[in-house]
């Protein structure tokens, strides 16, 4: 599904209008939608309290107020802010709410009149604010929202959550905390981003009767994409068949990442896991997992992997199906000089990851040059190193932080975090799985071996991507049900046959299932 800018979805709407579908219609059908998910959610019988501001959001709200109305339920209405300016059709809905059994009442204040109506209500709908939404919320409307917050009863919220930035997940001022968002055409942007995420509650997405093509509009460039499982193993599988990657990752003072790494691939589905480390992590690791083919190799005085090594992984990579590089890896002058070798010189596809990231920011132009396809894994602070804009920077808008970042690093950039993100070739594809169990030590290693196995066994490097983010996520989701702490890199990668087998069976439902939660 697309997910869409407040100004993309204004031009939708425009674009709807002008093939005939008029915004009267639009506004129908978004206050519809509402309706019937108040209806199907909380009954008819129920108290609903409904704020709706002096734009087309307050437009939705009034077709919300009657709707309900008209089947005799309990409505209350505040406006909120000067309606004299309402445009026509919020106007046109105002005018025909009159004549329905709804009490309208002015927001003065935070007053006795208000608290009494939030306390009496068994549910709040908020029309205040949607993608129009262009300033800070202050004085008592930000007094309002605080009241509604600390109110305790369920609020659904029209389109956005009043005062979240539809573009970047902000919140401006302060916004209201949803329990569900029933936005219209498209989800946007921000309820994939920190903070909004935190706001939206459950989405469910109206495409108020849009056509199509708008729906899945060409030109929108961000969407969460689910995409199908890698083919099922031939029945003559062998290890050959399924794929063989080379992991140049660990040193002496990270031992997990190589383990992580070259362990997930066989986890998820690869076929044979090298792992070129040296000999000191190489024995510790081949005593954990005897499953991993060990190239063991030199050590320099840093316990990183001697340069003189370079020529030995160089030619090895040759046998592979794909290489990873830089998990637990070094920053010495060893280390760099390997990690450039290994950027310029295999031609295969490549996954950069943890400090080989922080290396290759330095030296962007070999990085630039590459003409194999590569995956770089960086989180927000690789991030930030990898494209010279500060982590806050980034954090207030990230997902132009990657398209500019794109525009420059022509590779799939995978910028983890909450909603990781997957840039490649001018789009952004929204990782919808995971949650804070996979922030733990080593979970970035498990990714990059899964992403691995799945890139190989796809035989596609943007879907394989995609694909290995989002099992990686699943295998955290299907503990978080069970557990709530105590979670290691060791647990997620333990579970990932059985995130494969979820995957496997579910995958249709998926993207669906976002706006109901797994
Ligand atoms: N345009 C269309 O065709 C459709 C629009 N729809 C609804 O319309 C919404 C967008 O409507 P609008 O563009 O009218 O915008 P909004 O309804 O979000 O509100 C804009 C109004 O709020 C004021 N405002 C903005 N920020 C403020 C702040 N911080 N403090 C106080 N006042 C502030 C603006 O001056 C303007 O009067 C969507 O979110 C959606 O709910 C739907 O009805 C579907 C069709
Ligand atoms: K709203």
């Amino acid at each position: 599904m697309k997910v869409a800018t407040g100004e993309e979805i204004k031009r939708l709407d425009k674009l709807a209008v002008s093939l005939g579908v008029k915004e009267e219609i639009l506004m129908e059908n978004a206050g519809y939608s509402v309706f019937s998910f108040l209806k199907e959610k909380f009954g008819l019988t129920k108290k609903f309290l409904i704020f709706a501001g002096s734009g087309n959001n307050g437009g939705d709200a009034f077709v919300v107020a009657r709707l309900l109305a008209s089947f005799n339920a309990s409505v209350t209405l505040f406006t909120v802010s000067d309606l004299t300016n309402l445009k026509e059709s919020a106007k046109k809905n105002f005018e025909l709410l009159k004549n329905y059994p709804v009490e309208i009442l002015e927001f003065e204040s935070v007053n006795r009149v208000l608290l009494s109506a939030i306390r009496e209500t068994d549910v709040i709908v908020d029309g205040i604010f949607g993608t129009g939404l262009n300033r800070r919320i202050e004085g008592k409307i930000a007094e309002l929202i605080v009241e509604i917050n600390n109110s305790g009863k369920p609020v659904v919220a029209i389109d956005i959550p009043s005062g979240i930035s539809a573009n970047t997940g902000a919140v401006l001022g302060v916004a209201i905390k949803a329990t569900y968002t029933i936005t219209m055409g498209l989800p946007k942007r921000g309820f994939f981003a920190f903070p909004g995420c935190d706001y939206v509650g459950k989405i469910i997405v109206s495409h108020i009767s849009y056509p199509p093509e708008l729906t899945f509009s060409k030109d929108i460039s961000v969407e969460i994409k689910i995409v199908e499982p890698y083919p099922e193993r031939p029945t003559n599988a062998h290890k050959g068949l399924l794929g063989k990657a080379l992991f140049i990752s660990g040193s002496s003072f990270y031992t997990g990442a190589p383990y992580f790494n070259a362990l997930s691939f066989l986890k998820s589905g690869g076929g044979i896991s090298f792992l070129a480390t040296t000999e000191n992590v190489s024995r510790i690791v081949s005593q954990r997992s005897p499953e991993i083919v060990q190239i063991p190799l030199k050590e320099n005085m840093q316990g990183a992997i001697a340069k003189e090594n370079i020529e030995k992984i160089l030619e090895f990579s040759k046998n592979v199906d794909i290489v990873a590089i830089g998990s637990g890896l070094s920053v010495d002058d060893d280390t760099e000089q390997l990690v450039l070798d290994v950027v310029d010189k295999v031609e295969k596809p490549l996954i950069i990851d943890g400090d080989a990231i922080t290396i290759i920011a330095r030296h962007k132009e070999v990085l630039k040059k590459r003409k194999f396809d590569t995956v770089l894994t960086p989180h927000m602070g690789e991030f930030s190193r990898l494209t010279g804009v500060s982590i806050d920077e980034i954090k207030k808008d990230k997902f132009s932080a990657l398209f500019m970042a794109m525009e420059e690093i022509p590779h799939t950039i995978v910028l983890k975090g909450e909603y990781t993100l997957i840039g490649s070739k001018g789009n952004i594809y929204i990782n919808t799985s995971g949650n804070p169990v996979l922030g733990t030590a080593g979970s970035g290693d498990v990714l990059v071996g899964t992403i691995a196995s799945c890139i190989v066994r796809k035989a596609n490097t943007v879907e394989g991507t995609i694909l290995g983010a989002y099992i990686h996520g699943l295998s955290g989701d299907l503990l978080a049900k069970e557990f709530r702490e105590g979670l290691t890199a060791e647990d997620i990668l333990q579970n990932i046959p059985n995130a494969i087998r979820y995957y496997w069976m579910h995958y249709k439902e998926l993207e669906g299932a976002l706006y109901e939660g797994l």
